[in-house]
């Protein structure tokens, strides 16, 4: 208990030194796995690498690279060791996993410096969402991620946790804060350095997301423990950002191009785009270190790779922009 707690005073101060200033908005870019699992065609490995070193070189400081979980679940994610064997580090960077269960932490473990920085442990504030994505109640997932946290903390690796679901199920409807709050409170004891609250199907509005937060606050746990994962299907997800940085939070999850979706909530589009959120926070004054230019690059070329539409209104706007400069230059010379 007590080097848990070590592992999560020194994170703590961690974030706070490098974010002294109220200002900072740590964003947490999940594109390389909420964004990529949900792809049906198996999206080559060099392309996965390829788009991790990009980002690499954005200015974001956390990307979650891949997840340990059953390649017979998410088969798109089933290329983790390789990926994360040739990705290039750059230092200040953190690369993460999720690890649902002893099988997923001790394989990241066996990897030693090709494995990650941290890892992250999933579970939800629905019963049937959690049936269906991990195969157990959430009590149950409680106590598997227990012994994660202990093989962890044992090996100094710090944990984040997620909790899903947190304002509306795909299989239960609305779900409520006071549903939230205990699930929440479980994963910080058991030592995660911070919860992030998904809207795994983005039903939330500002006005559930504030309903979700002060009810987090007013039961003790600091807003520097949280922060929120939204996915944009209501087109809510911005207003809700802005709403949760108003209460306090200073961590935001996003993917490049708004890629994404969870395998297991039929119906949900893709997360916030990490160009949308950099533009809102730029725009409110908040400091991200990212360079927004080139992370409209990355998006672009993982949108291509894909074959897809960009689905960051942002990037969409900068990219017509560009277009329309280099037609004016053309037509200048
Ligand atoms: C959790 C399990 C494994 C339980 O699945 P299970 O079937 O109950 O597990 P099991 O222990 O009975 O094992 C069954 C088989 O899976 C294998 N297995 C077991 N564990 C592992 C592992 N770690 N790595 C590789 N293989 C594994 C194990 O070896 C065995 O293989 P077999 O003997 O049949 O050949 C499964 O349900 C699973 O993998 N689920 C995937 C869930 C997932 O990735 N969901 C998407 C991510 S969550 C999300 O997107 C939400 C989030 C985080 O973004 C936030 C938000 O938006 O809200």
């Amino acid at each position: 208990m007590l080097l848990r707690r070590m592992i999560q005073y020194n994170i703590t101060s961690r974030k706070l030194s490098s974010s002294s200033k109220n200002n900072f908005v740590r964003i947490f870019e999940v594109g390389p796995r909420d964004g990529l699992q949900n792809e049906k065609v198996q999206v080559p490995t060099s392309i996965k690498v390829d788009f991790v070193n990009r980002l690499s070189r954005t200015g974001l400081k956390c990307i979650e690279v891949t997840s340990f979980v059953s390649p017979k679940w998410v088969p798109q994610m089933g290329d983790h060791v390789e990926v994360l064997a040739t990705i290039d580090r750059i230092p200040g960077v953190c690369y993460s996993a999720l690890t649902p269960n002893v099988q997923g932490i001790n394989k990241v473990l066996s990897l030693g410096k090709k494995g990650v920085d941290e890892v992250a442990i999933f579970s939800a504030a629905s019963e049937t969402f959690s049936k269906k994505n991990i195969n157990c109640s959430i009590e149950t997932s409680i106590q598997r991620f227990d012994e994660v946290v202990k093989i962890a903390h044992e090996k100094n690796l710090p944990v984040r946790g997620y909790v899903s679901c947190v304002v509306g199920c795909p299989y239960e409807g609305k779900i409520s804060p006071a549903q939230v709050v205990p699930i929440v409170q479980k994963l910080l004891d058991m030592g995660c350095y911070e919860i992030s609250l998904g809207d795994t199907i983005g039903v939330g509005t500002p006005k559930s997301i504030q309903e979700l937060l002060e009810a987090l606050i007013r039961s003790g746990i600091p807003s520097d423990k949280l922060a929120i994962h939204c996915h944009d299907t209501y087109g809510q997800a911005i207003a809700n950002i802005a709403q949760a940085l108003e209460l306090g939070i200073r961590c935001v999850d996003s993917s490049v191009a708004g890629l994404g979706g969870c395998p297991y909530a039929k119906g949900a589009t893709g997360n916030v785009a990490t160009e949308d959120v950099v533009y809102l926070l730029h725009g409110l004054g908040y400091e991200t270190g990212v360079d927004l230019d080139r992370l409209v690059d990355v998006g672009q070329f993982i949108t291509d790779a894909l074959k897809r539409q960009n689905g960051s209104r942002v990037a969409n706007a900068l990219l017509c922009q560009r277009q329309d400069q280099t037609t004016t230059k053309n037509k200048q010379q």
